[in-house]
């Protein structure tokens, strides 16, 4: 079988420390990613996205394709992560003497509302946590639940949908009903222009949420991504409003890779055919 094209990504970790390699930095992932893939017609390219200003909170990407025209054709991804589950929303991943299982956890979390028409095979953990995939046609799209109070966290993908059935804001609702967060991230990808993605491009004013960054990425070729970070906000009069960071102009490009620990990343950097950078 022949890769067509792959894609990476992940937000900052909750325990950085606790990793295994290769996940003990982007660098070393990159090095991985770039031995299996970066011999393909794009090279490896990858990105951190973050804003300054929170700097937990950073999106790691990276992409390679057998396309020599970088990137493949049209397709919008989300990719939500959350933390600080509600913990009744929580209680729901956790199994029960009833044989509450993994069907029950899909409808009473609200998971099968997402997007309705779509077949989903779910999975329940012992003593609790969920994962599921989705598939619908070239619709795909997946969940993974981890409920214990303390490092709660909740993941949400879907990818091959059409942007214009699809309204941006209202599936990012329906997601946030089923773990009430308090602090999430979304990630939007798109590939084949921007113009074709209709609202997806756009931030979103999410009820009971306050915007705290908003990254923007153009990716060469025509792509494009968008990171938004967001805290609950019960008032949200007296939130702080969101910093939006522009994309690095071409004149920022630095040529650093090796002198640069990713915890101090502030440059765009592109070499052998990869690029990393983080935006501001
Ligand atoms: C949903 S699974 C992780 C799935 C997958 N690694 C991911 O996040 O993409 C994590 C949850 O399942 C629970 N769990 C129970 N048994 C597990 C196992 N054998 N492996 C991984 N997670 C397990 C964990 O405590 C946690 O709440």
């Amino acid at each position: 079988m022949t890769v067509f094209s792959v894609k990476y990504s992940r937000g900052s970790f909750i325990f950085p420390s606790a990793q295994p390699a290769p996940h003990r930095s982007f660098s070393e992932e990159v090095t991985v990613l770039n031995g299996f893939f970066g011999k393909l017609a794009s090279g490896g390219r990858a990105y951190v996205m973050g804003d300054p200003m929170v700097p937990n909170r950073k999106w790691h990407v990276y992409f390679a394709s057998n396309e020599s025209i970088f990137p493949p054709p049209r397709m919008v991804t989300l990719e939500m992560c959350m933390t600080g589950l509600n913990s009744e929303s929580a209680s729901v991943f956790f199994k029960k003497d009833d044989g509450h299982n993994a069907k029950q956890m899909t409808k009473l979390s609200g998971i099968s509302d997402i997007l309705p028409e779509m077949e989903i095979c779910d999975f329940e953990f012992d003593p609790c946590g969920y994962s599921m995939n989705g598939i619908h046609a070239q619709v795909l799209s997946t969940v993974h639940v981890t409920p214990e109070d303390g490092f709660s966290y909740a993941s949400y993908e879907v990818m091959g949908f059409n942007p214009g059935a699809v309204e941006y804001k209202a599936l990012i609702e329906r997601v946030l009903r089923c773990f009430k967060p308090a602090e999430f991230s979304v990630a939007i990808t798109v590939f084949g222009g921007h113009k074709w993605a209709d609202s997806w491009g756009r931030s979103a004013a999410v009820d009971g949420y306050a915007s705290r960054s908003h990254v923007e990425q153009e990716i060469p070729g025509g792509g494009f991504m968008m990171y938004q970070c967001y805290a609950s906000c019960p008032n949200y009069s007296s939130c702080p409003k969101a910093v939006k960071v522009a994309a690095p102009l071409p004149k920022q490009i630095m040529h650093c890779w090796e002198e640069v620990e990713e915890s101090e990343m502030c440059c765009v950097v592109e070499k052998k055919g990869f690029t990393i950078g983080e935006v501001r």
